[in-house]
């Protein structure tokens, strides 16, 4: 089959490229792309991107043969269509799609499914061994496994452990075949010891990493065993990663996304960048974040973070994770947060939100299924006379099932005319029942249940079914679709996609949704459900009453609002989304790689540098020679750490420069004469205080550059003010050198100095300083003031000019400075 004109058609003119459009074609949005601005926004890069891979999948779907020329392609139609991209930019984003064939010149675009690498802890189906070489497969449960089972735009491979110990190569050769040959979607399996999934598995992930993030904490009293075995456990967590990435790099193909999943791969991007910088690596978590000073207790904490921070793009469920992980970096790792993500170094980590959806359309159309109707019929009829309440967890403590039969018996109490009205379903399906922790609390939620039914039961009848198993997907649709209510009581949950499934299935009933606030889910869903918070029974308990009464038009109008979002959100929009999203971010990253200066290679720096005879090197002090920040501000009982020290590791190094006749080392700093006094005295080195304004060779005298006219008069007024700040901002202090005043809050709170600097420039400007010549230099973490005539720049103006009569004829000259993380935020 040709294109024809209702189709289109992607052409590369020499050096631009054209995607030309006819009229019949969805993506209007660009009919006018005359109006495309030429550096386009994050927003239109994402747009551009989402309509090329929908135009793709048409051309996919209705298997497009290629013309043989493109010029076959032009039709009068066509000659009046609209000319899309023209830049070297779409370029990229056209092959990261894999529509360009090997020579870029042409597209292919039968091969234009994207190829997609999921890797998640665990694979969609778990295998159950009936022989030496037999597996047999179940779908395993979980709203991650959900989720991705929707992602159908991509030609995707799911990666992950079969939830089994396979020791033998036979098993597992018979295993991986079972595997691939499973579902719309490959699956390949990863293969972890006993050993390895006791410590990381049970231990770190569902002992440590679940409870911390869902505010649980670690572990205490009887879990306090887990402290000592705390690193075998971590060193576990590790070696699982780097198994994972072995069997990813064992599998990737250039141009493939990797998209890593959830907290049991925090260290998968690390390894996998570490391997191979150019992969597209994406990071998912389906859990909460916790707040940074949860995250804080973690004793791997920073390696965690920078592990994640490997990847080009990080996502979360909602914006208040995604807040909190930025939090913790820039509190726990001192990094720079950007309203795009974190920087460090100049590499900009994208972090946002991406809340997942579910396949809607699986659920509603099921409900026509006979298999479905017949369950229902048995529901209805077994239940009939009774309102029926629903709950859908895995027996897990985020999941408050506790809570929510102590508010439903509290209901009962209270309302004792409903005893024999009502009954909840409570549906529990067992999860990680290796580790103490789940086992304790299946018994304690049997004893609740036992106890509850005791006094409100009859000898027909029990106020709790509870049931501890998975349902398969027919009966819980067809429950889903007879209850009246869905009681979702989660202490913290990611997302919770029963509540979703729940409204899915209720177009005909519009059942009522009594929501926990702190599942992800409360976000999205808010508006139709009922809020409640878990710990409070008492209104829970009203709650329940609340639904059961709800008046039919209120129950329509709640429903239907979250019906809307459910279709409209769903898990295929949330995967093409967050894939999109990572492939802007990566060529947005190499636009902005293009405009940073490349670091300069050490081998060539280190030849160049052997091979001269006369060098001058400029040395940074502060941040360059010192001891960098603890970010955490654990030093700041040691008030001796606050001045500027030189490292004792460069000690050494610096001496052997310094005696080297063939150097000179010069070392420019804003810090004032007796600082560097004190550090270099015993060096023979060249100093330059307050930004040069002081000069010496440490065998001499300090000269001044600074000009004879310079006043400083509004030195005491700004005294003042730094004075004022310091009071208020712990941990931050203020230094009076001879030519500038600078106030720092590097050891401060991140957030509050940068409020309390905002506030304190305000103070500068319409006070002391309105009127005088001064430089108001906001740093990193300080601000500065200082006469116009104080800036390094000034002093390289001076230094050019001495250098140029004194030096240059003979020396190679050197610079060294902190690496900036951000160079439009730094000044001097
Ligand atoms: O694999 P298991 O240890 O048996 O646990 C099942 C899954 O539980 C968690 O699910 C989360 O993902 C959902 C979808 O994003 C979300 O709605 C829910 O709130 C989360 O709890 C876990 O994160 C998965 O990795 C597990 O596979
Ligand atoms: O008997 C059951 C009970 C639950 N589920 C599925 O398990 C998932 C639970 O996801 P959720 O996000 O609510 O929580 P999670 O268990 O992932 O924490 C949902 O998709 C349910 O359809 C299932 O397949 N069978």
């Amino acid at each position: 089959m040709s294109i024809s004109s209702q189709e289109i058609c992607i052409l590369p003119n020499k050096n631009n490229l054209a995607l030309l459009q006819t009229n019949g074609m969805p993506g209007n949005l660009y009919n006018n792309c005359s109006n495309l601005p030429a550096t386009p926004t994050r927003l239109e890069r994402l747009l551009r991107e989402r309509e090329l891979r929908k135009y793709s999948k048409c051309l996919n779907d209705c298997e497009a043969e290629l013309p043989s020329s493109t010029q076959d392609c032009f039709s009068p139609d066509l000659e009046t269509s609209t000319c899309w991209f023209n830049d070297e930019e779409l370029l990229e984003t056209v092959s990261a799609s894999r529509s360009l064939n090997d020579d870029g010149e042409r597209l292919d675009f039968r091969t234009s499914k994207q190829r997609l690498l999921v890797v998640a802890n665990r694979l969609p189906v778990s295998a159950v061994r009936h022989g030496e070489d037999s597996w047999q497969l179940e779908m395993s449960v979980g709203g991650l496994v959900t989720a991705l089972l929707g992602v159908k735009e991509f030609d995707t491979r799911w990666i992950g452990w079969a939830g089994v110990n396979v020791p033998d190569e036979i098993g597992q050769k018979a295993l991986a075949k079972a595997l691939d040959e499973k579902l719309m979607q490959r699956c390949i399996p990863v293969f972890l010891d006993e050993e390895v999934v006791h410590q990381y598995y049970n231990g770190y992930c569902n002992n440590i990493l679940w409870p911390l993030f869902h505010y649980i904490g670690l572990p205490q009293e009887d879990r306090l065993a887990t402290t000592r075995s705390f690193q075998s456990q971590f060193d576990a967590y590790k070696k699982a990663n780097q198994l994972f990435a072995d069997v990813v790099n064992e599998h990737y193909e250039e141009g493939d996304v990797v998209w890593c999943h959830d907290y049991h791969l925090m260290f998968l991007p690390k390894c996998l960048k570490e391997r191979n910088s150019k992969m597209k690596v994406g990071w998912f978590l389906h859990t909460p974040f916790p707040s940074s000073e949860i995250h804080r207790m973690l004793p791997s904490r920073l390696e965690l973070l920078r592990s994640v921070l490997a990847a080009d793009l990080v996502g979360f469920h909602t914006y208040d994770y995604a807040r909190h992980f930025v939090s913790a970096c820039t509190r726990i790792l001192g990094l720079e947060g950007t309203p795009e993500g974190v920087e460090d170094q100049g590499k900009l980590t994208r972090i946002a939100a991406f809340p997942v959806g579910i396949d809607s359309e699986r659920f509603i159309k099921a409900l026509e299924l006979p298999e479905v109707q017949d369950h229902m019929k048995v529901l209805k009829q077994r239940f009939a006379g009774r309102k029926v309440m629903l709950g859908v967890d895995r027996l897990d403590m985020i999941k408050g099932i506790p809570q929510k039969i102590l508010a439903f018996e509290k209901f009962l109490e209270e309302n004792p005319n409903w005893c024999n009205k009502v009954v909840l379903l409570q549906i529990a399906v067992p999860t990680r029942t290796d580790v103490p922790e789940y086992q304790k609390l299946t018994s304690q939620v049997h004893e609740i249940v036992g106890r509850i039914n005791g006094r409100f039961g009859s000898l027909t009848a029990v106020p709790i079914h509870h049931l501890d198993r998975s349902l398969d997907f027919h009966e819980l649709c067809a429950l889903y679709a007879v209850t009246d209510v869905a009681l979702v009581t989660s202490l913290r949950d990611g997302m919770n996609l029963v509540s979703y499934e729940y409204v899915a299935c209720q177009e005909s009933k519009k059942g009522v949704l009594i929501l926990s606030e702190f599942a992800g889910a409360a976000q999205s869903l808010g508006a139709g459900a009922i809020l409640v918070n878990p710990w409070n029974v008492t209104e829970v308990a009203s709650s329940i009453g609340y639904a059961l009464n709800m008046p039919a038009d209120e129950r329509e109008k709640r429903h239907h609002h979250n019906f809307k979002h459910v279709i409209s959100h769903t898990a295929q929009e949330w995967a093409a989304t967050f894939v999109s999203e990572l492939n802007v971010t990566i060529v947005e990253a190499q636009l902005r790689t293009r405009q940073i200066p490349p670091p300069l290679p050490i081998e060539v720096a280190v030849d160049r540098y052997s091979c001269l005879n006369n060098r001058l090197l400029i040395l940074g002090f502060n941040a360059t020679l010192t001891e960098p920040v603890d970010t955490l501000g654990r030093k700041d009982s040691q008030i001796n750490e606050w001045e500027p020290k030189l490292r004792p590791d460069l000690r050494e190094p610096l001496r052997k420069l310094c005696d080297d006749p063939k150097t000179t080392v010069l070392v420019l700093s804003g810090s004032a004469r007796n600082v560097l006094d004190d550090n270099f005295s015993d060096y023979n080195l060249w100093l330059a205080a307050e930004n040069g304004m002081f000069l010496r060779v440490t065998t001499g005298d300090w000269m001044t550059t600074m000009p004879e006219n310079l006043s400083m008069e509004w030195v005491d007024s700004v005294k003042n003010v730094f004075e004022y700040f310091t009071d208020r901002t712990p941990r931050s202090q203020f230094e009076v050198r001879e030519t500038s005043l600078i106030w720092n809050y590097k050891y401060s709170d991140v957030e509050f100095g940068r409020l309390q600097a905002r506030d304190l420039l305000q103070h500068l400007w319409t006070g002391p300083i309105s009127n005088a010549s001064l430089d108001v230099v906001q740093g990193r973490r300080s601000v500065e003031v200082r006469s116009v005539a104080v800036t390094k720049v000034c002093f390289s103006g001076i230094i050019h000019s001495w250098i140029t009569s004194y030096l240059i004829s003979c020396f190679n000259v050197y610079i060294g400075c902190r690496n900036r993380s951000n160079p439009r935020r730094n000044s001097s």
